[in-house]
């Protein structure tokens, strides 16, 4: 079977054939590059119109016009340039009387590496420019394990190269500055798998300006000052911080759904130390690890004519008359037609906390001595030292202090018996049975919403709340309070709210009436404040 992909969703006018027989593809593409500023919908909308019929033109004669379906990028996107390519594309399939395809970009992005790994069911980390996601497999759909609470990875570092005047797009250009830099501390920024730019971000320019401010008059290429922060230092270290942000949670991911695949998708995915530092993590934990070649990570056809054929494969095409794109286009609203019926499952590989498979652990090693637990948070070889250092050392004072303030609070938590700070080192009493992931009830959904309610009442955000991170014994313990907070905010109370439920969502096979008993325990003594915000943080607008 031969499909042509067509790709239209913001930059990259792209057409592609992709041939079942030999499992070849070839691309033809042709990339939008503002004259300044970043992507004005417009504009990449009349690029389209200009570029979508000629690489459409030079893909169906590559194929001799022999092609039995035309898949095309159905969202998400921006709506100006999605019309474009889906209208090219129904004309396409009315004209030569094949098949119409409707594939969701971000899932492409994630099937190629599968396709090309063969792996079964990897937890697939997505870099791309509006869009930065952990997805896993389960039950039939993709399930958004962990994602940005703010911008894409690409745009959050377009934008910040925007404001250095430089053009787009900026990945490319900081990752080359990012050469000569040396190491400056910035914001660090993850809630269980989901993170944030922002606070980085604003980091980053405010460090720049600084520099910008005292070198006025010395033009766009001098970038030093005496006391300023050198341009390419923030360029390094914001690769540094952005970069382990996304290890980090992917390595959650896979820690917390068992599975021992990781697959990188996106444009972001181009960049060599973002690969090197998941390469790293995956061989530390024994995990494989795939990235597609270049020309599959970029947007591209390609992408979608492989995923395109296998939908079409399974007779997932659709009328032209239900072919309308869809700019808002969810990953998990996706129905899987094409794969088995296979679930990346907790519990798969995972013990008790780590407990009898240290290895597994996203964070520590953990060994049980007697009653005691011994919590070693071993250095990152993927992060920088500096970095890996603080991260280390902060959260390890952090838990010992949260884990005290959090049972005063009336939270069951593990005693510290003993710290050492050097070494990153917790010995804390052994505490449950079992993790929730392995004995998540609905009873105890609501037990846990009424501790967190507890735990905020006192003004403490544990940063973590995922299924493995409670413990189950005669009652629930909280456990790893690393990535704990002091607030009495209602946002950062809302998003442990939300962490709890992402973990539940990417794991449970029917999440709805564990998420509602969790809230009711929540409500019970919980501020309703914090349920509203939870419901804006999940319907929020997210990947601007
Ligand atoms: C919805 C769709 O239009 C969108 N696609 C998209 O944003 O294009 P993509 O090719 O996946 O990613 C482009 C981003 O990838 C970044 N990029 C490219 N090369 C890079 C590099 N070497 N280092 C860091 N970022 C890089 C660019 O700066 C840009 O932000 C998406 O997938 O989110
Ligand atoms: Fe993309």
């Amino acid at each position: 079977m031969r499909v042509l992909g067509v790709e239209g969703t913001a930059w990259c006018a792209s057409a592609a054939v992709h041939d079942t027989e030999t499992d070849e593809t070839f691309i033809e593409s042709d990339a939008y590059e503002p004259e300044s500023g970043g992507i004005h919908p417009r504009e990449a909308a009349e690029h389209m119109g200009e570029a979508i019929p000629r690489v459409v033109e030079t893909a169906v004669s590559h194929a001799d016009g022999d092609i039995d379906a035309v898949a095309f990028s159905k969202g998400p996107g921006l709506g100006p340039c999605l019309r474009v390519a889906g209208t090219a594309a129904r004309a396409l399939a009315g004209t030569l009387d094949v098949p119409l395809v409707g594939v969701n970009h971000m899932v492409a992005h994630l099937e190629i590496g599968r396709h090309e790994a063969e792996f079964d069911s990897p937890v697939c980390l997505n870099a791309s420019g509006a869009n930065a996601h952990l997805l896993g497999f389960h039950d039939g759909r993709y399930r958004v394990l962990g994602e940005t609470m703010d911008t894409g990875v690409g745009n959050a570092i377009d934008k910040f190269t925007r404001h250095l005047g430089w053009s787009h797009p900026g990945g490319p250009k900081v990752e080359a500055a990012a050469k000569d830099g040396e190491y400056v501390d910035l914001p660090y920024v993850v809630k269980g798998m989901d993170f944030s730019f922002s606070g980085l971000m604003s980091a980053a320019k405010q460090a720049v300006d600084d520099v910008s401010t005292s070198e006025a008059s010395g033009g766009p290429s001098e970038h030093r000052s005496d006391d300023g922060t050198p341009v390419e230092d923030v360029c390094f270290s914001l690769q540094e911080q952005i970069f382990a942000m996304l290890t980090e949670v992917s390595e959650r991911a896979l820690s917390l759904t068992g599975s021992d695949e990781l697959v990188l998708g996106g444009g972001v995915g181009q960049n060599a130390r973002l690969r090197e530092m998941l390469e790293k993590m995956c061989e530390q934990r024994g995990a494989a690890f795939y990235a597609p070649e270049a020309r599959f990570l970029r947007d591209n056809a390609g992408m979608i004519a492989v995923l395109g054929a296998e939908m079409a494969r399974a007779g997932d095409t659709v009328p032209i008359a239900d072919s309308a794109i869809d700019p808002n286009f969810r990953p998990d609203e996706v129905p899987v037609s094409w794969r088995e019926n296979e679930s990346v499952a907790v519990g798969h590989g995972v013990s008790a906390a780590g407990l009898s498979d240290p290895r597994r652990g996203a964070e520590a090693v953990v060994d049980l001595q007697d009653d005691e637990v011994v919590k070693r948070r071993i250095p990152k070889g993927y992060r920088h030292p500096e970095l890996d250092a603080n991260l280390r050392r902060d959260r390890t004072v952090l838990e010992a202090r949260l884990l005290n303030e959090a049972r005063k609070a009336g939270v069951p938590t593990p005693l510290v018996h003993d710290i050492d700070v050097p070494e990153a080192t917790l010995r804390l009493q052994h505490v449950g049975d079992a993790d929730l992931s392995e004995a998540l009830t609905v009873d105890r959904a609501r037990e846990l919403g009424d501790l967190l309610a507890r735990l905020h009442s006192e003004e403490l955000v544990h940063g973590d709340p995922t299924t493995q991170n409670v413990r189950v014994g005669d009652r629930l313990f909280l456990i790893d309070f690393g990535l704990g907070y002091h607030s009495g905010h209602p946002e950062d109370h809302a998003m442990d709210l939300h962490v709890f439920e992402g973990s539940v969502e990417g794991t449970a096979t029917d999440p709805e009436p564990l998420c509602r008993a969790f809230e009711a325990g929540y409500a019970e003594t919980g501020e309703e404040t914090v349920l509203e915000r939870l419901a804006e943080i999940r319907g929020r607008g997210r990947y601007q």
